[in-house]
Formats: C-alpha cells, structure tokens, sequence
C-alpha cells in the first residue's frame, strides 16, 4: 500500500464533494466530476458517502480516498465516526479511508478506528485540527497526516489555510497532506514549500453554488 503514497506524493488531490443536497449531488456527477478531474491531473480522489464512492470507483484507477459525514447529536465529530463505515467505504473500494482526529467526545476511539482501517488493508488518513492531533494519530499508525480541521473545531473559521501546521507535520516527517482553504494556485505552491507531502483542493472546483455565490458578491461593489 505504500506505493498508494508514491502515487501521491508531491500531487494534486481533488476533493469531490458536492454541496449536500444540491443539483450536483448525486452519485452519477460525483463520479464524473472525479474522472474530470484525474482529466486534469489529479493524482488523487476524496469522495464522501459510500454510494458515491462505489458509482466513481468503478471509473477511477487513482487512489481514492473515502470517507463518510454525519452530524451527530451527541457528539462533533463528523468525519468517519463508526467501524461499521470503515467497512462500508473499504467494501466500496476506498484506497485510504480519512477519519475525524481530533480529541473531542466520540462515539469510537481513534485508536480502534486506525486499526479497523487497516484491518481492511487500507491505509489511515487522519483529519487534523492541531499539533496534538497530528502527533497522537501518527503515534497510531496512521499513514496520513492531514490539516482538513484546523480552523473549524471553534470560533471563527480563519481566512488562510494552516501552513504552520503543515510546516510542523512536515518537520516531524510526517506523510503530510496539506488540506483545508487551499483556494488559489499561491496556496498550493505554499502548502508544498512548506513541506506539505500532497495537497487536497475542494470548494474551489467542486462546490459550484459556493464558489458563484462569491462572484456574485463580487459584482456588489458600488
Ligand atoms: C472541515 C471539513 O469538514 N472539511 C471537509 C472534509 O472532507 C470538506 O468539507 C472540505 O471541502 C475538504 O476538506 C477540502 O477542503 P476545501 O474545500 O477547503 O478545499
């Protein structure tokens, strides 16, 4: 499974998540905006939700990487919470399975979800928040150290992404994945000067609404 890690480093991930419940919603334009995607260069695929990961796999040789959100009531975390979804995006095909890795009240251990994934021969991708975070998951096993929380586990969501924490991981020696508000081309050169392993993009190529919403806010100017 390492060479999923060749395959990745120093590349582009795109992450094809729809905005929920929206007109591109569906498993059919999750799969093809992925293979646009990989069109593009993309050495990699973050999908959310199992239907739609099985519908895109089929039309992907890239390493996927699956995971599935929730919003539970007694609990944060919404990335990955059960082993049962561990099951499910590994049987659906996933490469890597990304999961919440930060300390907050959950309903399984870290440490029973690492071992669940790579029970299933898939290798561990940790969504951050901290430097805590990244270490303790690393401590794991996990195989991928990932920024995608930082910035969105209290108080305002900030403006740039989190190069420190990727400049931290990347010190510790970390397989790290720069991810979260990577919205420009300037970004992602940043996020690789700053020792990110790979870099996911998301909103801006994939939330369609989100992203003409700010044109359109653009337009407001007198
Ligand atoms: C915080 C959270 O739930 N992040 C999610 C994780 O899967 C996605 O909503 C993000 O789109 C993804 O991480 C990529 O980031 P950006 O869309 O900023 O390029």
């Amino acid at each position: 499974m390492k060479e999923v890690l060749n395959k990745l480093k120093g590349n582009l991930v795109v992450s094809v998540q729809p905005v929920d419940n929206g007109v591109l919603d569906k498993p059919e334009i999750v799969s093809l905006l992925s293979q646009a995607a990989v069109n593009g260069g993309a050495a990699g695929i973050r999908i959310e939700g199992v239907d739609n990961l099985l519908e895109s796999r089929r039309h992907l040789k890239v390493p996927v990487i699956g995971i599935v959100k929730y919003d539970l009531d007694d609990s944060p975390v919404r990335i990955t919470p059960f082993l049962e979804d561990v099951e499910r995006l590994a049987k659906a095909g996933a490469d890597i399975i990304a999961f919440d890795g930060t300390d907050r009240t959950r309903p399984v251990s870290r440490e029973e979800l690492v071992k669940a994934i790579h029970s299933y021969g898939c290798l561990a991708m940790a969504d951050c928040s901290s430097k805590e975070d990244g270490d303790y998951c690393h401590s794991l096993g996990c195989d991928i150290i990932g920024t995608t929380l930082s910035g969105y586990t209290g108080g305002p969501v900030p403006e740039e992404a989190d190069f420190d924490l990727i400049s931290y991981f990347a010190e510790k020696g970390y397989f790290v994945m720069g991810e979260g508000r990577l919205n420009t081309f300037k970004d992602v050169k940043k996020a690789i000067l700053s020792g990110a392993s790979c870099v996911t993009v998301g909103t801006v190529l994939t939330r369609l609404e989100v992203m003409t919403e700010k044109f359109v806010q653009a337009t407001k100017v007198q």
